[in-house]
């Protein structure tokens, strides 16, 4: 790629202003998007040799006029799937459609681990034109559609709803050779838990199927979709702003937010969310039917790792606890398991702000608590709560009897987003590991749900953790 050719330069649209189609048109008429050889390549335009020594073509952005460039239709909200039209965000350029110029999404299918599959391309453990083969891989159960997502206000935004069965709904472009991918499946499993193992839970034959709790649970993975123009209106921003923002923000990864205003769907490289289902999936739309709920933001280290210094695990548990128990009552109970850890500043982070409240003068308090993550990561918080609930409208969901949170910006969001909660259940207070005092009042005394007494700025000063000597005897 030559940058300095004064030329090419002269002739490249301003960058950022995407919308400004006049002046990218003129770029393209003349063709200049893709150069073929080392002498010719554009701006536009990098190369690499390939097998034989000559420069292959990398196409690093593509224009919404350029000659061949003819997205398939989308429109995000559409009632029926015929309507609404495939996600399409391959870039594979085989077989007898070109993929490139047909896509109507950015970015690439499977979230946060589409780099992998970049490097099984690069390293050539995978072929760049490897088809999946569908056979078989739908869901067992049937879920919508519902009327929520195709409601006027735009209730789902950063997922696809028919993401699950693509397999069917758009088979006759699969079978014209377009590379779609699903970006949800359902399943069906079994789980056992150490802590609903020792008699917690009642067998019963259809949700807990044996004395030791082993569980029936029916669990679905949602990679992130997103449609621009309403996750840039769910955070009060105008798409320029936010397309911008994704692009500079990401090290410049995705050329196209700035260059293709016309594509509305951009597919991000972050991670998605499980959904586990205690109970048939199709009640979670049934109003008549009692339904308990868990959303929980992942946390690795206690989660999986069973950390004491926060109350994730216990409550994740208590959570699963409630929704069978629920299920066994003939209602149903959803855990919805968001990819945020760390409150979506993530573990590096955490772990940071762990050490700096460890090793706080007179020790790890709760009234400093999230004075140490925005110290270090500037916010306190960067869930933005408001894209979670959009899963519960995928789910048909139309109010929660039981939510298993203290959390206020949980609430609020689902509530915002038009879903009551008609009861909101605290961790109880024996589950509450000793370390975790310190996030379990500092939460209470900064507007988490509570049903007991909230703590005066002197009684939070009072709460300490552990410090690291501590653990050392
Ligand atoms: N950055 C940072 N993240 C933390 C800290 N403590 C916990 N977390 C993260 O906070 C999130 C907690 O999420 P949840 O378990 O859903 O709980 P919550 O949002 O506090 O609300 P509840 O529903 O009441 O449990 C997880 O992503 C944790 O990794 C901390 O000290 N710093
Ligand atoms: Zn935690």
């Amino acid at each position: 790629m030559r940058i300095g050719d004064k030329d090419r330069l002269e002739k490249s649209p301003p960058m950022g202003i995407p919308g400004n189609q006049a002046n990218v048109k003129s770029t393209l008429d003349n063709g200049t998007i893709v150069g073929s050889s080392p002498g010719s390549a554009s701006f536009f335009t990098g190369g690499s040799p390939g097998k034989d020594g000559a420069i292959e073509r990398v196409i690093l952005t593509t224009y919404p006029t350029q000659s061949g460039i003819r997205p398939v239709p989308l429109n995000w909200g559409a009632s029926s799937s015929e309507e609404r039209g495939p996600v399409l965000a391959s870039r594979s350029q085989t077989g007898p459609i070109n993929n490139l110029k047909e896509r109507n999404a950015m970015g690439a299918y499977g979230g946060s681990y589409s780099v992998y599959h970049a490097l099984a391309v690069g390293s050539g453990a995978l072929q760049a034109t490897h088809r999946p083969d569908f056979t078989d891989t739908e869901p067992p159960v049937n879920i919508g559609p519902y009327p929520q997502w195709s409601e006027s206000d735009m209730k789902i935004v950063s997922m696809d709803p028919w993401g699950h069965i693509p397999q069917t709904v758009f088979k006759d472009y699969l079978d014209r050779g377009y590379d779609l991918r699903p970006t949800i499946a359902v399943t069906k499993a079994h789980m056992r838990l150490p802590e609903l193992a020792e008699g917690t839970l009642k067998q019963d034959g259809v949700i807990v199927l044996s004395e030791d709790g082993e569980i029936n649970v029916t669990k679905a993975a949602v990679e992130p979709v997103w449609w621009l123009p309403g996750i840039a209106s769910r955070f009060g921003i105008d798409e320029t702003k936010l397309r911008r923002a994704l692009f500079e923000d990401t090290g410049g990864m995705y050329p196209e937010l700035i260059t293709r205003p016309d594509m509305k769907v951009f597919l991000p490289p972050i991670g998605g969310l499980t959904i586990y289902v205690f109970g048939p999936m199709e009640y979670l739309a049934d109003p008549t039917k009692k339904l308990t709920v868990r959303v929980h933001d992942e946390c690795n280290g206690s989660d999986v790792f069973g950390s004491d210094i926060c109350t994730c695990r216990p409550y994740l548990i208590y959570g699963i606890q409630r929704c069978v128990e629920t299920a066994q009552k003939g209602g149903v109970g959803l855990i919805v398991y968001f990819r945020k850890e760390g409150r979506a500043l993530g573990e590096v982070t955490k772990f940071l702000v762990y050490n700096a409240r460890k090793r706080q003068a007179g020790g790890d308090r709760a009234s400093t608590y999230f004075q140490h993550t925005e110290n270090v990561a500037g916010v306190k918080d960067m869930r933005f709560q408001s894209l979670m609930p959009d899963v519960l409208h995928w789910l048909g969901v139309q109010k929660i009897d039981e939510m298993i949170s203290m959390s206020n910006m949980k609430y609020d969001a689902i509530v915002g987003a038009g879903i009551p909660i008609l009861e909101r259940v605290p961790i109880p207070d024996e589950m509450v590991p000793p370390d975790s005092q310190v996030e379990m009042v500092a939460k209470v005394a900064s507007g988490y749900f509570t049903q007991g007494h909230v703590p005066t700025e002197a009684e939070l000063n009072a709460v300490k953790g552990r410090t690291w000597d501590d653990i050392a005897h």
